[in-house]
């Protein structure tokens, strides 16, 4: 337990969330424990962009961090409806979700613009969560592994480090559906990544949180938190209902 990461609970609220979510996300700040230094756990949410500025003001004295779900990989320019790094530190976020698979989907990012976007949230002083996961075929094909190795290799900067940097590990098939892993999975996936990150970045990368997402609720957050290659959740609709995403704080807790 001692040489454990200290876990790091995030919310991707997605394409969700006006003035009028504002009062559960201030239920989330109130029910997240302690203080930054006293709390067993980091606790996050990274709310539509929209939202970022509200959303700090709203949790203000609270240990609940706020971050984006995107960024362009440039500093600024002619990039109509996107939004900068700078601009995401400068509304107050601290963190920003890089990859996840629904904008690799959406919009077709590869692994080298998921590099930019990191190496942008860097320059920016924020911590990049970088989402790597398989498909329900690639992984029927025996490829997840593979899959994620590539992943891995072309989204991570050089100057990534466990202070800049997180890994999620969010098999597409299991967001949204209800579907997870199985425990056995999971873990031997976080242990493989575990094993590429300190073959690449050396005694550091035993200190990259490692997060799991794909369907994490209550119900199942306790187990998949038992696995000791585990350093917390990326969490999708469970993050929306204050009591959902603080009974999968609560279990980190627990463990
Ligand atoms: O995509 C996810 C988080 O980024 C996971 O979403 P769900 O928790 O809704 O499956």
């Amino acid at each position: 337990m001692a040489d454990r990461v200290r876990p790091l609970i995030a919310g991707n609220w997605k394409m969700n969330g006006t003035a009028a979510e504002l009062p559960e996300l201030k239920r989330i700040a109130d029910g997240v424990d302690g203080t930054r230094s006293s709390s067993p756990y980091d606790a996050l949410i990274c709310v539509p962009a929209t939202l970022i500025d509200r959303a700090i003001k709203t949790v203000v004295g609270s240990p609940l961090a706020i971050g984006g779900q995107d960024c362009h990989g440039a500093e600024s320019g002619a990039h109509t409806g996107d939004v900068s790094a700078a601009m995401l530190a400068d509304a107050g976020a601290t963190h920003v979700i890089v990859g996840h698979s629904e904008r690799r989907a959406d919009h077709g990012e590869t692994d080298i613009d998921v590099m930019d976007k990191t190496l942008a949230a860097h320059a920016q002083g924020l911590t990049a969560i970088v989402c790597v996961g398989e498909t329900r075929q690639e992984r029927e094909d025996g490829q997840a592994m593979d899959v994620v190795d590539t992943q891995l290799a072309g989204s991570l900067p050089k100057d990534a480090a466990p202070g800049n940097t997180v890994v999620a590990y969010e098999p597409v098939w299991a967001i949204g559906t209800g579907l997870t892993p199985s425990l056995l999975d999971i873990e031997a996936m976080h242990d493989h990544m575990r094993q590429r990150l300190r073959e690449r970045f050396g005694p550091a990368g035993a200190r990259f949180r490692l997060l799991y997402g794909g369907s994490v609720k209550p119900a199942n957050a306790g187990e998949i938190f038992g696995i000791s290659s585990v350093d917390g959740a990326l969490v999708g609709g469970a993050s929306l209902k204050s009591d959902d995403f603080l009974a999968i704080c609560a279990t980190v807790q627990a463990r």
